[in-house]
């Protein structure tokens, strides 16, 4: 079984960041100011540890889809579930916007032989925005081969009961620190998107709501909503309400806790660090809210087993 997994991909350093957003923009440089910004935003936070949890992902899921039952004693064996007859798993890692890419990723498949794979994206959600354009880079890649490998998609996993699982557990711990539950305000965010293709039909908005959904309702809590983070620093409007004005907003309805999860990023980087825990953070305190940050999936076990669970079903489609 070979499997292709795919994230977003951040700069290793600081001389790395100016192509890395160039990357971003699709091959339009930003301006000075802008990467003077996104500079600082990554000094405020010492590191971005996606590239190193991307690559925890891949050595867990790897090492997982290859966990076998030993073939003897067949009487010890039990109720493993059925066996995924395709042999060895190998996993590689492609990054959206930076080393190593998903063209890389794609060449060193090749190379190795491969020509069937599953592709996934640790995103739980699809967006024309995001994975869409990860099946754009991959089809480019496809393309540069002089023979073709099949890639079966798992295109989106908003609803898995695992995904639920791992999110209410990080959910359940971070209420364990609320003064009082009960009265608390509860936000999931995801990564905004422009409203230009929220306006052409992207089932995004709608699997945010209904992950969100899913865990408030495994909890069972009180109550919850839905807002938007890291908005893109283009003229364009961008899909809200933005996390920093639905603070403010809870707060002037009353609210003195709030516990926030990120759910559209398993893994913590850049928009977690900065944009919540100082950003939003910094919103929250200037209003008297207290905030807590349920913590990320990153490469826990949890959150790779649920990965090993879609290759594995998307492999036998
Ligand atoms: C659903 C869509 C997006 C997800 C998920 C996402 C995750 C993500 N983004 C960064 C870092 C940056 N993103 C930036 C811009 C940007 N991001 C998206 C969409 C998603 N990003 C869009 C549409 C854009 C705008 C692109 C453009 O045309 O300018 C940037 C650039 C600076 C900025 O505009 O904020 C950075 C940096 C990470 C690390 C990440 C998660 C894994
Ligand atoms: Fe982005
Ligand atoms: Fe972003």
């Amino acid at each position: 079984m070979n499997v292709l997994l795919m994230a977003y991909g951040t700069p290793y350093t600081p001389e790395e960041i100016e192509p890395y957003y160039t990357d971003i923009r699709r091959g339009r440089r930003p301006s000075e100011e802008l990467v003077r910004e996104l500079e600082e935003r990554y000094a405020a936070i010492g590191k971005s540890p996606l590239n190193e949890i991307t690559l925890a992902q891949a050595i867990r899921l790897q090492a997982l889809l290859n966990l076998e039952a030993p073939a003897y004693p067949k009487r010890l064996l039990g109720p493993f579930g059925p066996r995924i007859p395709q042999g060895p798993a190998r996993v590689y890692v492609g990054t959206k916007h930076w080393h190593p890419s998903i063209g890389e990723a794609v060449a060193a498949m090749h190379e190795d032989g491969v020509r069937r794979a599953v592709a996934i994206v640790a995103a739980p959600h699809y967006s024309l925005r995001s994975v869409a354009e990860y099946q754009e880079k991959v089809e480019a890649a496809l393309k540069s081969l002089p023979e073709p490998i099949e890639m079966v998609w798992v295109e989106s996993y908003e609803a898995h009961p695992g995904l639920i699982a791992a999110y209410a557990r990080r959910l359940e711990e971070a209420i364990w620190r609320l003064r009082e539950p009960r009265k608390a305000a509860y936000v999931f965010t995801a990564h905004s998107i422009p409203l230009s293709a929220v306006e052409r039909g992207d089932p995004y908005p709608r699997q945010v709501e209904r992950t969100a959904e899913l865990i408030a309702k495994r909890l069972a809590l009180p109550r919850f909503s839905v807002a938007y983070q890291s908005a893109g620093r283009t003229p364009e409007p961008w899909l809200g309400p933005d996390i920093n004005e639905h603070l403010k907003a809870l707060r002037e309805e009353g609210f003195e806790e709030v516990v926030v999860q990120a759910v559209g990023f398993p893994a913590d980087h850049l928009e977690v660090y900065y944009d919540l825990d100082l950003e939003a953070q910094a919103t929250a305190q200037e209003v008297g809210l207290r905030l807590i940050r349920a913590r990320s999936l990153n490469a826990d076990l949890d959150y790779i087993q649920v990965l090993k669970e879609l290759v594995e079903a998307a492999w036998l489609r």
